[in-house]
């Protein structure tokens, strides 16, 4: 890996996660551990007990908020939204800018004292989300794939939508086929596009991500959702970075060959899943635009946010099963 950050251990993720040829490389999840209602870890389901920390502009504890409402935990799981600004010391619990809520479960300043407290030797990325344990004051876990795993399926008796199965065993393998290949070519594709430093690198993640994004235009074309008539854990995942892609990656991201808004299907797609109850409440634009165009200064030097698009999500999405 080279090192483009100057600053110590804890410089962005995003500036450390350039490889050799250009290509931005995403660094490992430093928490694992698992919640499990049969007894088998030390982190029973409960509610109060655990708590999320997240970013407004972050798709992946985007992913966290959506499945946390969908199920039904909101009384369950806890949450709080740190500043939408990643300046180079990290995620701050700054409360100035609305939807930010401070740190209500232990007064920190950044989230970085979250870790610390968790494990004092940490030395990796400081990323949001983080599921938290407020009884044994440790990090459970910080990898939102699995997050979103373990709220779908071992909360069922805190859920107030337990009958949501938003990981159906006979759907499995089909799920993590396309979590597959929609995480590195969309998901991370967009900032593999955005943070490369070589031309070559910039354009096969583009053509990748545009390969990938016909891929799921045709699919849509035959289903509502992208295993058929269930929303599942795919969609989520999806819809973090589509609800994101107009007003942030075509420009910032310069990935521009098409805009959301130019497939019928994935527009109707992105809308269907914002007017489903209950998610339209968990995107915050503002802070979106805010930290993608605030916060790259190395692409984006002035750090102005766009005016636009004209973003609209409530409009009739015409999906049916
Ligand atoms: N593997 C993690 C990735 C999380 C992640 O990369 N979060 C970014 C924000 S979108 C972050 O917190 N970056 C902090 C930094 O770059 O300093 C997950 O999916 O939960």
């Amino acid at each position: 890996m080279k090192h483009t950050s100057t600053t110590e251990n804890y410089g962005n993720t995003w500036e450390t996660e350039v490889s050799d040829s250009g290509e931005f490389v995403r660094h490992k999840t430093g928490f694992r551990s698992q919640i499990r209602s049969d007894g088998s870890t030390d982190f029973p389901p409960a509610s109060g007990r655990y708590h999320l920390y997240v970013s407004y502009a972050c798709p992946w504890a985007h992913r966290t908020l959506i499945a946390r409402k969908l199920k039904g935990l909101e009384e369950v799981i806890s949450y709080d939204v740190v500043h939408p600004f990643l300046p180079r010391s990290g995620w701050s619990f700054d409360d100035s800018v609305q939807g930010t809520t401070g740190d209500r479960m232990n007064q920190f300043e950044n989230l970085k004292q979250v870790y610390l407290t968790a494990d004092p030797q940490f030395e990796g990325a400081i990323t949001v989300p983080v599921l938290w344990d407020k009884k044994a004051k440790k990090i459970v876990n910080n990898e939102s794939a699995e997050i979103i795993r373990l709220m779908n399926s071992e909360f069922q008796e805190y859920a107030t939508n337990p009958e949501l199965d938003l990981y159906p065993e006979h759907k499995r393998s089909e799920i993590d086929g396309l979590n597959e290949w929609i995480y590195r070519h969309i998901n991370n594709g967009v900032y593999r596009c955005g943070f490369a430093t070589t031309q070559h690198a910039y354009s096969r993640a583009f053509e990748k991500l545009f390969a990938a994004l016909d891929r799921v235009e045709t699919i849509l074309s035959g289903s509502r959702y992208l295993t058929g008539t269930d929303l599942t854990e795919a969609d989520i995942r999806l819809f973090t970075t589509l609800v994101r892609f107009d007003a942030v990656y075509v420009t910032h991201f310069k990935c521009n060959r098409n805009r959301v808004v130019d497939f019928p299907n994935i527009l109707g797609f992105t809308r269907d899943l914002y007017q489903t109850p209950g998610v339209a409440e968990t995107v915050n634009i503002a802070h979106i635009k805010s930290h993608y165009y605030e916060s790259h200064l190395h692409i984006n030097p002035f750090g102005i946010v766009p005016d636009g698009p004209k973003l609209d999500f409530e409009a009739p999405h015409g999906r049916t099963d």
